[in-house]
């Protein structure tokens, strides 16, 4: 069974016919940029990586480091809520001045404790198995959207487990995690068609269960495959034992989880909008320490933004993507869903028709993503359409207007990209970005402030073609 959503977060096509709202004191006018983009984007540390550490780090034999943590509204929440079960994290002096190392001490984990998950999966979904390891009630619950984030799956596999859980039979929060001091563990099989997480979810506390965990998916095809892989080599750094040998099976061997001292690479996923400046403004973004080998999602914008136009070089410096032509795309995004906002905002300056598939169950994530933004894209003109499983986007010359952005920090990173090329656009809450990149606003700016990059062997005449997404015009 599933709660209704809540209607005062999510998109409502009949605010499409009732104009603006009037602005209010998060509304945040998007920057117009007047010729190509040439800036270097250094960006904090990724979500999915920081909250596995401390997950993994609060369920270890011993003190962890996590160097160059995301300190964003999703992390500090999944810190809270560890401290909140007995754990310590602490800032700790690193190699970074900027950013201090969190030092993680594990204990005991108790109850009773309420955890606040914000707007977070990874919080919502992570923490009810390390909940059924304390020993206590843990209670969850977070902002309205998030009780309508489904869970219900998580919380099936945990009774299925040996746990007991209190869920109202919405399968939704809030719910009570009735820990006990310890699980018994075993075989279970999850429909995790509508988030990979359910299945991370269960790997990253699987060690610590009584006779491990053996999880099978069954259910239409998985989303997000990466970031499963990304679990799953998380554990075995931290001496985990995990076969993933068959299709949809994974089976975590009952083991301690070494202590870590590591380093978080930089959200590759929220690289994606500072990138996408260069392709709708014809010009050129850098990201530094951009990693060679990786397991995050968003390293799959790099073919996605060469297949719509982009030079796209990855080297010892990181990554540098350079916009010429600016096309469409027919793009499968199931491995990397969460970038989908801003694909879809590139797609929309486009000169041709785009196609995104493969993304149905990000109706599931912040806001229903295929609804809000096929409705917010058309409310500036432009011809968006919802099709099963993503979005058919054709370019139309848009318009300013308030941009509404539900809560989710994507949808206002895709608004600014719209914004980059079409004035007046304004932003509402872009605060929300908080939730996975600080300071969203100021970084924005100082993109488009940047001076030109030297760009050894880059003539006039190419500079000049990369400006005509201008009409013309150039720096
Ligand atoms: O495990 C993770 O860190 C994530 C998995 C994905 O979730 P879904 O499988 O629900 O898309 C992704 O979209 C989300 O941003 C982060
Ligand atoms: C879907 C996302 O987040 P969450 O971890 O809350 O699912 C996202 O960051 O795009």
């Amino acid at each position: 069974m599933t709660r209704p959503a809540d209607p005062d977060h999510r998109p409502s096509p009949s605010f499409a016919a009732s104009g603006a709202p009037p602005s209010s004191p998060g509304d945040w006018a998007a920057p117009t940029a007047d010729g190509p983009v040439d800036a270097v984007a250094v960006l904090p540390g990724s979500k999915s990586i920081t909250n596995r550490f401390l997950v993994l780090a609060a369920l270890a034999n011993d003190d962890s480091r996590i160097r160059r943590p995301l300190r964003s509204r999703d992390t500090l929440l999944m810190a809270q809520a560890l401290r909140s079960l007995g754990v310590e994290v602490e800032d700790h002096d690193g190699e970074d001045p900027g950013c201090p190392d969190w030092l993680v001490r594990p204990a005991p984990l108790r109850g009773p404790a309420l955890v606040d998950v914000g707007l977070a999966g990874t919080v919502m979904r992570f923490l009810p198995p390390v909940a059924a390891l304390a020993d206590g009630p843990v209670t969850f619950d977070g902002d309205p959207q998030a009780r309508a984030r489904p869970v219900g799956p998580v919380l099936e596999a945990l009774r299925g487990l040996g746990a007991v859980v209190e869920d109202g039979g919405w399968g939704a929060m809030p719910f009570t995690v009735h820990g006990r001091g310890a699980l018994p563990g075993g075989e279970v099989t999850v429909d995790a068609s509508g988030s990979s997480q359910f299945i991370s979810a269960l790997l990253l506390s699987g060690a610590r269960f009584d006779r491990g965990l053996t999880v099978r998916h069954a259910g239409p095809a998985l989303p997000s495959l990466p970031h499963i892989r990304m679990t799953v080599e998380t554990l075995r750094d931290a001496g985990v034992m995990v076969d993933d040998g068959d299709p949809d099976t994974w089976r975590v061997e009952p083991s301690e989880i070494n202590a870590l001292d590591v380093t978080v690479e930089p959200d590759l996923s929220n690289a994606a909008v500072f990138l996408a400046a260069a392709l709708v403004t014809g010009g050129r973004v850098h990201v530094p320490a951009w990693p060679q080998f990786t397991t995050q999602a968003g390293d799959l914008v790099r073919g996605v933004f060469e297949a719509m136009g982009a030079d796209v070089v990855l080297d010892r410096e990181g990554l540098t993507v350079v916009g010429r032509g600016l096309h469409g795309v027919d793009v499968d995004l199931r491995d990397a869903s969460e970038l989908t906002p801003v694909v879809a905002a590139v797609a929309a300056l486009a000169d041709s028709p785009t196609r995104i598939r493969g993304v149905a169950h990000i109706r599931h994530h912040e806001t229903d993503r295929l609804a809000a933004l096929a409705l917010e894209l058309n409310r500036l003109g432009g011809d968006v359409v919802e099709t099963e499983d993503g979005l058919l986007i054709r370019p139309r010359p848009l318009h300013g207007e308030l941009l509404r952005t539900y809560a989710d920090h994507r949808m206002a990173m895709a608004a600014a990209v719209v914004g980059l090329r079409v004035p007046g656009v304004v932003v509402e809450d872009v605060a929300t970005t908080g939730k996975t990149l600080p300071d969203f606003a100021g970084r924005w700016s100082d993109l488009l402030a940047a001076p030109p990059q030297a760009e050894p062997g880059r003539g006039e005449q190419e500079r000049a073609e990369r400006g005509r997404l201008f009409g013309g015009r150039r720096r």
